[in-house]
Formats: C-alpha cells, sequence, structure tokens
C-alpha cells in the first residue's frame, strides 16, 4: 500500500499549507538600504500528516524558510499569499502549546542538566490542572529513556550530546510519529539509514517544491524521468545530484524551446503528485472555518503568573550560583575598592583645606566606582537573548516574568550586596559622620546612584544584541554624566543650551546628596578661622535643605524607574520573527 494513504489513515494532526508565497527584503551596502524584495518561497503547497515528514534540499532552496512560515517563525510581513492549516484550522496559541519547535542551535541553559532542563520545560509548558509533579517527573524521566540519555541525565548538556544523537533523535521522532505525532524536519543529506525512516518526502530547490510524496516513491519518481541511479548511491545523494545538474535525465522532459528557470519544478506542477496534493487540499480547506481566522489572538499560557515567576527565579538563582564568577568578580570589585578609598583618604581631617578638597574629591571617586562598577549589568539580557526567544515564543513564560526574575536575580547578589559592604568599609575608614543614620543615608545614596546606572545598563542590553554594541553604547551616557556631575566643570558657567544635561546626570544627583549629608552640621577651621559646612554647601548653590536633600533620591529613583520601564518595553521589542 501506497505511504502517504497509510500514514494518512493514522489519527492525528494533519498540516495543510496552500499557496505560500514569502519575500523578504534584501539590505545592502554599509547603511543597510533596503534592496529588491526577494522571493524566497513560491507558490508552495502540500500536506503534512502523522509520520515522519522531511523536508530536503540543498543550501538555500528554502527549506528552513518554509519550516519556519508552517512554524509561524517567520515574520508574518513576509507572507504575500497562503495560510497554515491544522485540521483545516488557523494555527492559534492553544495549538503552538502542544506543538515544538526545535531548533539547530544549542539554546540550552548549560549551567543546568539535561534533567533539570526537560523539568523546566515541562513546568512550564504542561497545565497544572492536568499534570500532577509526579506526572512531570514521569514524562521527563520517559523522554530521558527514549532518548538513551539515562547515563548523562545529571549531567550539563554538552557534555551527554554527541555524535550518537542523529540516530537517537530520528528514533525517537519515529517512535513519536506512530504514536500518532506529525513530525515535520529539514534536513540536508541524510544518510540512508536515516532516509528510508522518512514517510513523507519534500524536495525543494529555488523555494520551489520539486517533489512532495511518499519518501519510498521519489527514486521511482525521478527514474521515470530519465534519471539513472548508480547502484549503491544513497538516495539523499542521488536527489542532490539531479538539483546540482550532476546527473542528466536520459529522456529529455523539458518542452522544447522553453526557458524554463526550474525545470524541475514545472515537471512536479504536471505530475500526478501535485494534483493529488491540490484535489485534497481543495477536500481539506472546505472544512476551514472563517471566523477562527478573524480573531486577533491574544498568546495564553498554561500556567499563572506567579507560577512562571516561581519558576524562572528559581533557575536564575541556581545558574547564578552554578556560575557565580561574576557575583565574586562585582564583590571583589567593591572591597578592593572600598579599601582603597579608605586608604586614600583614610580618616579625612577637619582642618581646611584638606576637610573640604579631600571630602569632595573622596565623594567623586566613590560615584565613579558605583556608576563605572556597574558595566557588568549590560550583559544581562544579552547573554540569554536567543534561549528568551525562543522560550518566550514557545509560550514558556510572558515576557514580564523574564523581565523580573532576571532583574531581582541580578540586584540583589550583584548589586545591592557589595554596595552595602563598599560602603561600610569605607565610610568608617574615611572618617566620615559618625551617627549611624548619616551612615544610612549614605549608603542609600550609593544604592541609588548604583540601581540607577545599572537601570541604565539593562536598558541599554535589552536593546542590542552585541557586547561590543553595548559597551559603546553604555560609556557614552556614563561619561557624558559624569562632565556635567558638577565636579569637573562648573556648571553654572557652562553654555546654557548644555547645561540643560545636567538634569539627567546620576553623577550630579548622587555627588549632591552625599555632599548635604556630609556637610550639614559640620564645623571646619583653619587657624581661627571657621567654615560651617552649611556655608560651604549655599557657596556651591547647592539647596539643603530637607527637600533639597531627598530631591537628588526622588530624582536618582524616577531615572532608575524610567529606565526600568524602557528596558522591559525594549525586551517585549526585540525581533521574534526569523
Ligand atoms: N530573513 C531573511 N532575509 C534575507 N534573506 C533570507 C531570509 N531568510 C531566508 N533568506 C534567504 O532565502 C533563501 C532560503 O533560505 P533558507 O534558510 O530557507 O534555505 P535552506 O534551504 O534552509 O538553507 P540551509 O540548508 O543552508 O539552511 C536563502 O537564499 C536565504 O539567504
Amino acid at each position: 500500500m501506497d505511504k502517504t494513504v497509510q500514514s494518512f489513515q493514522m489519527p492525528g494532526p494533519v498540516v495543510t499549507f496552500q499557496n505560500l508565497c514569502y519575500c523578504v527584503e534584501e539590505c545592502r551596502g554599509p547603511c543597510r538600504r533596503k534592496g529588491p524584495e526577494k522571493e524566497i518561497l513560491k507558490d508552495v503547497s502540500g500536506i503534512m500528516r502523522p509520520g515522519i515528514n522531511a523536508i530536503m534540499g540543498p543550501t538555500g532552496s528554502g527549506k528552513t524558510s518554509l519550516l519556519d512560515v508552517i512554524a509561524g517563525r517567520k515574520n508574518p510581513t513576509g507572507l504575500r499569499s497562503g495560510q497554515v492549516l491544522v485540521n483545516g484550522k488557523p494555527v492559534t496559541s492553544d495549538l503552538r502549546l502542544s506543538s515544538a519547535y526545535v531548533v539547530q542551535d544549542d539554546i540550552l541553559m548549560g549551567t543546568l542538566t539535561v534533567r533539570e532542563n526537560l523539568t523546566f520545560s515541562a513546568n512550564l509548558r504542561l497545565s497544572r490542572k492536568q499534570y500532577s509533579s509526579l506526572d512531570k517527573e514521569q514524562k521527563v524521566n520517559n523522554v530521558i529513556k527514549e532518548l538513551g540519555l539515562q547515563d548523562c541525565a545529571d549531567t550539563k548538556p554538552t557534555t551527554g550530546l554527541d555524535a550518537n544523537t542523529a540516530n537517537s533523535i530520528i528514533s525517537l521522532l519515529h517512535s513519536l510519529s506512530r504514536k500518532g505525532k506529525t513530525v515535520i524536519f529539514s534536513i540536508h543529506q541524510p544518510r540512508y539509514s536515516i532516509f528510508r525512516q522518512f514517510d513523507h518526502l519534500t524536495l525543494m530547490n529555488k523555494g520551489e517544491i520539486i517533489y512532495a510524496g511518499a519518501a519510498s516513491q521519489a527514486m521511482d519518481y525521478f527514474e521515470e524521468m530519465g534519471y539513472q541511479r548508480e547502484e549503491f548511491n544513497n538516495p539523499a545523494d542521488f536527489f542532490l545530484d539531479i538539483i546540482n545538474g550532476d546527473i542528466v535525465p536520459t529522456l529529455d522532459f523539458r518542452n522544447a524551446g522553453q526557458a524554463e528557470r526550474n525545470p524541475l519544478a514545472l515537471q512536479y506542477r504536471q505530475s500526478v503528485y501535485c494534483n493529488q496534493v491540490m484535489e485534497q487540499l481543495k477536500q481539506l480547506s472546505g472544512v476551514v472555518d472563517p471566523s477562527v481566522s478573524s480573531i486577533q489572538e491574544k498568546a495564553s499560557y498554561v500556567t499563572p503568573f506567579h507560577y512562571q515567576l516561581m519558576v524562572l527565579v528559581g533557575r536564575t538563582v541556581k545558574n547564578t550560583l552554578r556560575n557565580p564568577q561574576t557575583s565574586y568578580a562585582q564583590m571583589a570589585l567593591n572591597i578592593t575598592f572600598a579599601v582603597l578609598v579608605g586608604l586614600i583618604y583614610y580618616q579625612i581631617p577637619k582642618t581646611l583645606p584638606e576637610a573640604l578638597q579631600n571630602r569632595i574629591g573622596a565623594f567623586f571617586f566613590l560615584i565613579i566606582n558605583m556608576v563605572f562598577g556597574n558595566l557588568s549589568a549590560v550583559e544581562l539580557f544579552i547573554n540569554e537573548r536567543a534561549l528568551f526567544i525562543h522560550e518566550n515564543s514557545s509560550g514558556y513564560y510572558r515576557t514580564s516574568v523574564y523581565f523580573l526574575s532576571k532583574v531581582f536575580a541580578d540586584l540583589l547578589p550583584n548589586r545591592i550586596l557589595p554596595i552595602f559592604i563598599f560602603s561600610s568599609i569605607s565610610y568608617y575608614m574615611m572618617g566620615l559622620k559618625p551617627n549611624a543614620d548619616a551612615f544610612f543615608l549614605f549608603a542609600l545614596t550609593m544604592c541609588l546612584v548604583s540601581l540607577a546606572a545599572v537601570a541604565l545598563a539593562f536598558l541599554v542590553s535589552a536593546s542590542v544584541a552585541s557586547f561590543a554594541m553595548a559597551n559603546i553604547l553604555i560609556a557614552l551616557p556614563y561619561v557624558f554624566m559624569m562632565v556635567f556631575g558638577g565636579f569637573l566643570v562648573n556648571l553654572n558657567s557652562m553654555l546654557s543650551w548644555l547645561s540643560w544635561l545636567k538634569w539627567a546626570s546620576i553623577f550630579r544627583y548622587g555627588l549632591e546628596a552625599v555632599t548635604i549629608n556630609e556637610m550639614k552640621g559640620q564645623v571646619f577651621s583653619m587657624g581661627n578661622i571657621t567654615l560651617t559646612g552649611e556655608m560651604y554647601l549655599k557657596a556651591q548653590g547647592i539647596d539643603y535643605s530637607l527637600w533639597g536633600f531627598w530631591q537628588n533620591q526622588v530624582a536618582l529613583f524616577g531615572i532608575m524607574f524610567v529606565c526600568m520601564v524602557l528596558a522591559y518595553v525594549q525586551l517585549r521589542r526585540i525581533n521574534r520573527w526569523k
């Protein structure tokens, strides 16, 4: 019996696509000028039934593009015509959750074991109402068993997945397909042992289908066209040789005088295989419910917000604990700088001129350390960008959950804790105001300066995809803010159209706040001349009233808040389409 007919009888989802035309705009030149449109899928139609459906073809033939369009991963703006249906219905988020899309690149959390990665996925993709923790554990164990990964289930992924996986993956897909799953994948040049497990084959060339039908009949199809296969030649190599023109047909099937760009595609369109597909598509599309396609779909998740947050924070904390270099480095940097500042400005005297020069110099030094010490925060969203895109578009969790889990898991161990240690060491070594409330306000200001700088780094991190770009983009505002901080240049003497930048300077707010906190109520002397802290603040034009002090904290908090919100918006705007 014909294999296509055999698999058709297997119950399970049927994926259909009709007249798909997909175009991309190529960017050219250093300015990435938009070039002409390029059609990468040309009127492609097909039916994928439960079983193993392979898409084959040479590099650039459109295999991945077809797979991406079927999976809804390709930017819909490029789709000029056609629609993908599953069981006659357009793809919705419910269907997305009951399907899986596996990409070629390694996008697993490298610090977690195979079992932990699978458990993470099971926790977020299986409904808590339908599956208990035990059910999920059992499912994970089954997958590990089916993949033959028992020996490396509790080791980190990269060590366990080696060359034997091609065979075991195909065996797993085969057994899944026999349970009524529709498995579709693209493959370049499989060996015979793999090829013979395919039920259905779609061969592509230059964005068009040149054969779609039972894999077992593909050889006959080309042999009937006059292509002679050498004995022992692997079918996959045979097809590629035909496409590349390395094998010529003994019969000339091309119509005389016809300058067809893709004669194999034309031949397929005229074949009984193509006619069958088009006939069956007509029957299947008769059941399409037009109301479904008109519904503007909203992403839905099988797990609630708080549960996703718990699972994600758990993974982020585990990742931080197993990869603690950044936290250690951040702590070491803060302790080293605290001791260094403490030694340089050790027990600042109250006699002039050192009393003022050393205090203001020390504060500037401290703020520089608070701002530039957070450069490592730019890596936060860049490191895991591919993982986030994959998991988020597969419906694992909401963007807000990811954002909150990353931000909190980074802020506490890497930012807030080291700052309190930093402040405690440097404050008392420098001999600043000894009362506890002054110390607390000092530490609070350092914390807010640091968090505002970190939030700006998060914003950059969520906006770009490469470290090189992020480093340039973060260094610029930091340096500008330093210049407009009020220490390197007197802001009153600056050109008025430039001096407004001081309102965006984290340095200025931080410097003013710690200066008010330290100077207010102090008396400095030189011989019999005395100078109060208030006199100094007034001479500098600093408002040292209660609100004058707290307005700096409010401004720092405002900068942090705005940058965090913008970072979240940028994370939502990340292009998830291929
Ligand atoms: N987003 C895009 N922008 C520009 N060109 C694209 C884009 N996506 C695909 N293409 C082009 O479309 C053609 C088909 O690409 P596709 O990746 O689908 O081929 P493929 O058969 O999967 O190739 P490979 O085996 O190398 O993965 C290629 O020429 C590719 O450069």
